[in-house]
């Protein structure tokens, strides 16, 4: 080769733990996925497969793009890297390239590997280890410190071709989306519902999303709300078709609070669960989706739970189900959701005063109008698409 190139690799975690086929498809999907955030976001870069890793060529700009790829699911970690021969020369070399770029004098390690027998290369991984710190201590005067360091480079070198970095991008981990079905999403807008329809994508699984319209009792910009946080996390996933169902669902909000007392809201949330799966059934999703969270709310108690979930067949997952509020924060803010969660949209209360905690699936029953449930369905027939 006898000459550097700008790459960005890709390294992911579980799909490496899969049989040879399944990976093969997984790693393939991720690529797919990698490529399409890249075109939208118009930055270049053609995403390639290697071995047990995914490499970016062409990048213009290596670090926007290790970023870029750093939010894709199924992605562990990014990096912009330099790309050499895998020879001690040209790896010391780009080592003390980087360090002239970070002449901090900040503490440092080199983290090496080689991989194939030693007479290939002729050295070992103490010998990069060894010639690559001297050449950075030469350079920046640095300590090295291999507990805590402030730049850890990386080297790995490989039989025909070698990797230094010293830059890495935290990627969600994950499953790449697209391998695991499809599942209907309730979105609110509100902090939970996107980052549990998140955590839904993180594990493969492609959305669609549904957004209960309230009429008097949500607004548009309640709407706005719940469409604004499902395009910023979509962007992690353009070359899927992420609009939100939305479904005006004034009328059985109206009827519930002429009919419905103390229970109102676990019937609500029944009604969501019902509209919910006749999307489901139209749109071949495996399991609903909500951002519900044990204890939050009068209505997300165990007891509250049970009783919301006997109203469909589906499968209801939660995946915030055990975290606690702070966290979910945190990761709402992390997505980029937080800001439009949080906006003010001013819509009127449906919740009662004084709300059931402790219900009984009888009881939720006997107080819901015969027709609850065909209002229900009628209006996710009349959806529409945003
Ligand atoms: N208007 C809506 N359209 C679609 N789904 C909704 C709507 N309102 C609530 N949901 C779903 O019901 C779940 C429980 O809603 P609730 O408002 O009680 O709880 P929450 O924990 O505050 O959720 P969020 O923060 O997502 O609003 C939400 O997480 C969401 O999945």
């Amino acid at each position: 080769m006898n000459e550097t190139a700008h790459v960005v690799l890709v390294g992911y975690g579980e799909v490496g733990t899969k049989s040879s086929s399944v990976r093969a498809k997984m790693e393939e999907r991720l690529r797919e996925n990698l490529q399409a955030v890249l075109d939208d976001r118009d930055l270049s870069g053609r995403v390639e497969r290697t071995w047990s890793r995914l490499r970016v060529v062409g990048a213009d700009d290596p670090e926007t793009v290790a970023a870029a790829c750093a939010e894709v699911p199924g992605v562990v970690w990014a990096r912009p890297t330099v790309e050499c021969d895998p020879t001690l020369d040209s790896m010391v070399t780009v080592c003390r390239d980087f360090a002239a770029e970070h002449p901090d004098g900040a503490s440092f390690a080199i983290d090496a590997d080689r991989i194939g027998p030693k007479e290939n290369h002729g050295f070992s991984v103490r010998d990069i280890e060894r010639d690559a710190g001297s050449a950075v201590v030469e350079a920046t005067d640095a300590p090295v410190d291999l507990d805590n360091p402030a730049h850890t480079y990386r080297v790995e070198c490989r039989e025909d071709t070698a990797y230094v970095s010293i830059q890495k991008f935290d990627g969600p981990g994950g499953i790449p989306l697209g391998t695991q079905g499809k599942a209907v999403a309730l979105i609110s807008g509100g902090i939970d519902s996107p980052v549990a329809m998140w955590e839904l994508m993180r594990r493969g699984c492609e959305i669609v999303p549904v957004y209960v319209d309230l009429g008097d009792f949500g607004g548009a910009d309640h709407r706005a709300r719940a469409v604004q946080t499902v395009r910023t996390i979509g962007r992690r996933a353009p070359n899927f078709d992420m609009r939100v169902h939305v479904v005006p669902g004034g009328d059985v909000v109206e009827r519930l609070m002429d009919t419905i007392d103390d229970t109102r809201m676990l019937s609500l949330r029944r009604v969501m669960l019902a509209i919910a799966a006749e999307v489901a059934a139209d749109e071949d999703a495996h399991s609903i989706v909500t951002g519900e969270s044990l204890a939050q709310k009068s209505s997300q108690t165990g007891e509250n739970l049970a009783v919301t979930s006997a109203a469909t067949e589906y499968p209801v997952h939660r995946p915030l189900l055990t975290r606690d509020k702070t966290d979910i924060v945190a990761e709402a803010r992390e997505l980029g959701t937080f800001h439009d969660s949080t906006l003010p949209v001013g819509c009127e209360r449906v919740a009662p005063s004084y709300p059931e905690t402790n219900a009984s699936l009888a009881a939720v029953e006997r107080a819901e109008p015969d027709d609850l449930f065909d209002l229900a369905a009628e209006a996710a027939r009349n959806r529409t698409r945003t």
